[in-house]
């Protein structure tokens, strides 16, 4: 008897799993949504993420609107785009730029009003602009956890915001945003980090409920490491850079890859997709089902990091 019920126990879980790798083929097989001329808005388009999502909705055809706060840095980008475009099959743009501080909400308005005279709407808005933090909560200053805060929250959520009224009229529009594997679990001396991310996991899921019935639909994206300059433009609790270039950054997934599974996203029109590898995979799961033991790991992960730069 028992051995029956074991062997139907099995052949459920090979059924169970069977069906949701079908489901994922048949999902990613699903014809997905054209971005040729569609108004595809990044910010943070002036290097690593950002820079690779700007090449790849570029050469699918989207007219981009880049933001950041260096009109220089941005006009090498699209210096670089345009240059790569000699040639191009489809039909390509010359992006438009917007420089504004995300830092400073009361700037976010008027970049919005900027962004939509570009071409006058805006199909997706990739919130994709964030800086990393290194430190220990004891040494920290409040300050520091308000500013990455504004950085990658507050700033983002009014940018959406100011953006969504033109979305809602037109009952179009797709919302994006980057989180990170760490807006769903916490590691120790990224406080300030994992509470911007969690936030806005939190913010976009409400967002993504309340503007379903517009059609218009929110992403949010959660990666684990990626090669980028993100841990040498980290903030300290003291305020100042971190400045390096860890090894879990540098040895990260490519940023084009990436750049690749967001825009496979965007037209795929996902809900929440987690890019990491098999470890931090294991750790989401760990930290929903057996939380006791995460954080004991947490804990012992601590204790050996002891000292981050800052201390
Ligand atoms: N690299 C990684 O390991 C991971 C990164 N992520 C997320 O990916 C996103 C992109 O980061 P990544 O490319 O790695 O890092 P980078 O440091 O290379 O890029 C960050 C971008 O954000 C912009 N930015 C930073 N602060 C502000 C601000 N106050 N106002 C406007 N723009 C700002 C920068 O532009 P400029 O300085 O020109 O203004 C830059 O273009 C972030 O949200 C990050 O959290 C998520 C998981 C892993
Ligand atoms: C019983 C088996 C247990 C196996 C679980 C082990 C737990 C291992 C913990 C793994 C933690 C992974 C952390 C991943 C963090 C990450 O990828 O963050 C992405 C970023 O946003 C990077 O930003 P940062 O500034 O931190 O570089």
């Amino acid at each position: 008897m028992e051995r029956i019920m074991g062997g139907g126990v099995f052949q459920m879980v090979l059924a169970s799993a069977g069906l949701l790798l079908l489901y994922r083929i048949l999902v990613r097989l699903r014809p997905g949504t054209a971005l040729q001329d569609a108004v595809v808005v990044i910010t943070g388009g002036s290097s690593g993420l950002g820079k690779e999502c700007a090449r790849v909705f570029h050469a699918a055809g989207a007219r981009l609107v880049l933001c950041g706060r260096d009109a220089g840095r941005l006009q090498q980008v699209i210096q670089e785009l345009t240059d790569s475009s000699t040639g191009s099959q489809r039909q390509t743009y010359t992006p438009c730029r917007v420089t504004f501080d995300l830092a400073d909400t009361d700037t976010v308005d008027r970049a919005a009003e900027e962004i939509l005279k570009c071409y006058g709407h805006v199909d997706v808005l990739i919130n994709n602009a964030g800086i990393s933090y290194r430190g220990n909560i004891l040494d920290t200053n409040l300050s520091v956890q308000r500013d990455v805060m504004e950085t990658n929250y507050f700033g983002p959520i009014a940018l959406t915001q100011a953006l969504l009224p033109s979305m809602v009229q037109r009952r179009s529009g797709h919302i994006v945003v980057i989180s990170s594997v760490q807006g769903k679990m916490a590691i120790p001396y990224r406080s300030a980090y994992a509470a911007s991310k969690h936030a806005t996991q939190a913010y976009f899921d409400c967002l993504r409920a309340e503007i379903e019935r517009y059609g218009i639909p929110v992403t949010v994206i959660s990666p684990g490491y990626i090669r980028t300059s993100l841990s040498l433009n980290a903030v300290t609790g003291d305020g100042s850079k971190y400045g390096v270039l860890d090894k879990t950054t540098a040895s990260g997934r490519d940023p084009l890859d990436v750049a690749r599974a967001v825009l496979r996203a965007v037209r795929q029109r996902s809900e929440d997709v987690v890019l990491a590898g098999p470890l931090p995979s294991l750790a989401l799961y760990l930290r929903t089902l057996w939380p006791a033991l995460f954080f004991k790991l947490m804990s012992s992960r601590a204790r050996k990091e002891q000292k981050p730069k800052d201390e």
